[in-house]
């Protein structure tokens, strides 16, 4: 095995996994068959059939709204994509540590194969392999405000095994397309056009994660990723049939187990969105506990918009008695400063979009 367990993966105590995690009362699940079923494949078929379309759109608010994660069935996505890139990502990582680190990700190239990432400090027990949908890749060269310089980044292929790229970039291609649905639905749901929020990924930086948390000696100590929240707008969240993802209920501050359904895949909403909707929805904590039996594979598909994207609330959703709830923010710094708070232990904590939060003072 190529982790060894030793203190730097221990949480806190406060922060470790209970010995019983319930998957009841878990999150929404949601049936896309309305919007698969749409028989014509224009470009604008969300927003001429929203009428027929309401139903699964007030589905998808109050999810988000009550959770900020939702598992979707029947979402149209050729199961192929996924099977083809959990083979690839399964011989991938049975390779030899010295073969992954080949392909290693460092502070001069983000993509590619990494096996000490830290959130909030503390080790996680994974280990991964990242790449972006669309290359190069642009992020600032420094998290300093007004940075004009942008490092171009390219995707690190291994050569073994041979299918890796290719499955790779078909599961990102039918990710970019199922995101796209996701967001207009999303906007819908906010009471706005379908193409409300898609003129900000023109262009995006969106990124894939293979995810392969190893059996953990110590599952009551560790975690394969610390509790978080994910920064970017969107994430598509596909997992095997192992089960460890926890979510923060937002009912009563509980963890609860996401159940693993075949064929299935986990959305949950971003910080971006949060701005966006100016607190509509929230960027909910999630976590992922670990177990000594089985080893377990996910995929997240993080949907960003491009690195000069300055976020803030959007105009429709604050005026009168709705003031913006966050002053706006550079998505490429944000992104620039989590990634180096990723590498390395810091002293300080990492950035926040509560950071950006403003004070507003009752009337
Ligand atoms: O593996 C999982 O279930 C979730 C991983 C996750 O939250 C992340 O990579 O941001
Ligand atoms: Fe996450």
């Amino acid at each position: 095995m190529a982790l060894k367990f030793n203190s730097a993966f221990i949480q806190d105590e406060e922060h470790r996994p209970k010995p019983h995690i319930s998957e009841a009362g878990g999150i929404p699940v949601i049936d896309l068959s309305p919007l698969v079923a749409l028989t014509r494949d224009d470009d604008d078929r969300i927003e001429r059939s929203k009428e027929a379309l309401a139903g699964l759109v007030a589905e998808v608010g109050a999810a988000c709204k009550a959770w900020g994660f939702f598992q979707i069935v029947n979402h149209g996505v050729p199961p192929e994509l996924l099977d083809r890139l959990l083979a690839v990502a399964r011989e991938f990582f049975a390779l030899p540590l010295e073969e992954k680190r080949r392909v290693r990700r460092g502070e001069e190239n983000p993509l590619g194969y990494y096996d000490t990432e830290h959130t909030k400090n503390v080790r996680d027990w994974k280990e991964v392999f990242d790449f972006a949908s669309k290359e190069p890749t642009k992020i600032p060269a420094t998290a300093d405000p007004g940075e004009e310089k942008v490092d171009l980044f390219w995707n690190q292929w291994p050569d073994y095994p041979p299918e890796f790229r290719k499955a790779c970039e078909e599961y990102a291609k039918g990710m970019e397309k199922f995101a796209h649905q996701l967001l207009e639905l999303i906007s819908l749901s906010l009471g706005l056009p379908a193409k409300r929020l898609s003129g900000f990924f023109k262009e995006n930086m969106s990124f894939l994660r293979l995810n392969h948390y190893p059996e953990c000696p110590e599952p009551r100590l560790a975690l394969g990723v610390g509790r978080h929240k994910d920064g970017g707008a969107l994430t598509i969240l596909a997992q095997d049939d192992v089960g460890g993802l926890d979510v923060k209920r937002k009912s009563d501050g509980e963890w609860v187990r996401v159940k693993p359904i075949p064929n299935s895949y986990i959305i949950n909403v971003g910080d971006i969105v949060q701005v966006w909707s100016n607190d509509a929805y929230e960027s909910v904590e999630h976590r992922v506990s670990v177990n000594s039996a089985r080893d377990r594979f996910s995929v997240p598909f993080f949907f960003n918009p491009p690195h000069h994207t300055n976020v803030r609330p959007l105009k429709e959703l604050t005026g009168e008695g709705r003031p913006a709830r966050y002053e706006e923010y550079n998505w490429g710094q944000f992104f620039k400063a989590r990634k180096n708070s990723n590498f390395k232990k810091l002293v300080v904590e990492n950035v926040q979009i509560s950071h950006f939060k403003k004070t507003l003072l009752a009337n």
